[in-house]
């Protein structure tokens, strides 16, 4: 019996040499969709991408109000939510059609989307307080949606799988960043400050067993909460405020001190425990809830900054290693002389010192992910799930 018509296709796609696809991500900072075009040769250890073109679109104040209704809550609106699904998955279709068409590319020129959908509820058991539940975790914007529109073959919802065969669903980063950043005989770690800061740690021998992946903590989920709730700004551009501010030692040590920080590895996080509440409770606790806004701002942003630096002395020494960062909060200027400062033997840099634009890494590992879904086989990094991620959704 003949393959029916998706099934072919997949199978042509599969088959050939280069593949043109499209990464997308959208963070819990909720900012805006990362859209990366790459083109991608090979699979595994013996992939080669090369990114084309990178857009990010800024969400508007309306849609980032939409989706903070259900975002990391406990509680929320059903409806809005199911509304939501559905919603994010059009809207991420129209603006890929929007940017193939900035970039005058057809869509039958892309061989496949990869889209990691926007996370409203991430939930590891060692988070939630539900017995009898394990590791759970959310991301909405249905692909069917964006392969109708697009007519292009999506794959989505990878994190899924990762839980299935044991993994909390998070971080993802490392099956790219073995990919990508692993280097004989030199020692690297691959930061990622977006909401979360998550980092991979990929040892100078190569041997994957060793590799580490986890979050480390809040990266700018905090910083930004704090700028929306005191200064009316997204975001402390280049950390301008944290500057201008000092921070305060007996708050930095009430937030350090949140049991997430002790926890065994690999971990992960989210809004859901770092968020306002948190601060505000660490400021209860510390008697200091009458600081100035700029010190508050100061001491969130050293709090990013200081359980990096821990986590790495803790765990990898001071010496010799290679610090890459990516993420937004590599543009903030606070956080990366801090960083700069407090590791006075390892060489900091952002991404684009390994060769990544690091706006795009995220989407790119998308991207990655779904060659993999594609043409990959399971690779065993660190105790890590060894499986292939990722849902397709097909056009027609
Ligand atoms: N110029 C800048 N100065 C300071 N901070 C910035 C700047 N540009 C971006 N950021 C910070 O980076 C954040 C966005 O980072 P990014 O897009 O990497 O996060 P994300 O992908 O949403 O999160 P995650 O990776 O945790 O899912 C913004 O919300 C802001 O806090
Ligand atoms: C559940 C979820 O969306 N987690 C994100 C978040 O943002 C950073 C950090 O927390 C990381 O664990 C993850 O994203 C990246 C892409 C990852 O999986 O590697």
């Amino acid at each position: 019996m003949p393959l029916n018509h998706n099934l072919q296709k997949l199978f042509e796609i599969a088959k050939k040499d280069e593949r043109l696809a499209i990464g997308l991500m959208s963070g819990t900072s909720l900012d805006g969709l990362d859209i990366a075009l790459c083109r991608i040769k090979g699979s595994g250890m013996q992939t080669r991408i090369t990114l084309v073109n990178l857009t990010t679109i800024a969400y508007p104040e309306a849609f980032k109000n939409e989706v903070t209704q259900v975002f990391a809550k406990q509680q929320a609106d059903m409806e809005k939510l199911c509304l939501l699904n559905a919603h994010i998955g059009s809207y991420h279709a129209e603006l890929i059609v929007q940017a193939l068409k900035d970039w005058n590319i057809a869509p039958s020129e892309v061989d496949f989307i990869a889209s990691h959908g926007q996370t409203v509820y991430h939930a590891p058991a060692r988070q939630h307080k539900y017995k009898g539940y394990g590791n759970a975790t959310l991301q909405i914007g249905d692909a069917d949606h964006i392969a109708v529109t697009t007519g292009i073959l999506t794959i989505s919802d990878f994190r899924q799988k990762h839980i299935a065969a044991g993994g909390e669903g998070a971080p993802l980063a490392l099956y790219g960043d073995v990919l990508l950043g692993s280097r004989q005989g030199e020692p690297r770690i691959l930061l990622n400050i977006g909401g979360i800061a998550n980092l991979t740690w990929l040892p100078g021998d190569q041997h994957l067993s060793k590799v580490l992946c986890t979050d480390v903590g809040p990266g700018n989920t905090l910083i930004d909460a704090a700028c929306k709730k005191y200064f009316n700004k997204p975001f402390d551009a280049g950390g301008e405020i944290a500057f201008a501010g000092v921070a305060n030692e007996k708050l930095l040590a009430a937030l350090s001190s949140n049991p997430f920080f002790t926890q065994d590895l690999p971990k992960t996080t989210g809004p859901e425990v770092f968020n306002l509440h948190y601060v505000e409770q660490a400021q209860q606790t510390s008697d200091t809830l009458d600081i100035d806004i700029k010190d508050l701002l100061a001491t969130l942003t050293v709090l990013t900054g200081k359980i990096i630096v821990d986590f790495i002395k803790a765990n990898f020494g001071n010496e010799d290693i290679k610090l890459f960062v990516s993420g937004g909060g590599a543009s903030n200027r606070f956080i990366m002389e801090y960083l700069k400062r407090e590791l006075p033997g390892i060489s900091v840099t952002d991404t684009s010192g390994m060769g990544i634009n690091p706006d795009a890494k995220e989407a790119i590992l998308f991207a990655l992910l779904g060659n993999e879904a594609l043409v990959g086989q399971p690779l065993n990094v660190g105790n890590n799930p060894a499986v292939l991620m990722g849902k397709f959704s097909f056009a027609g």
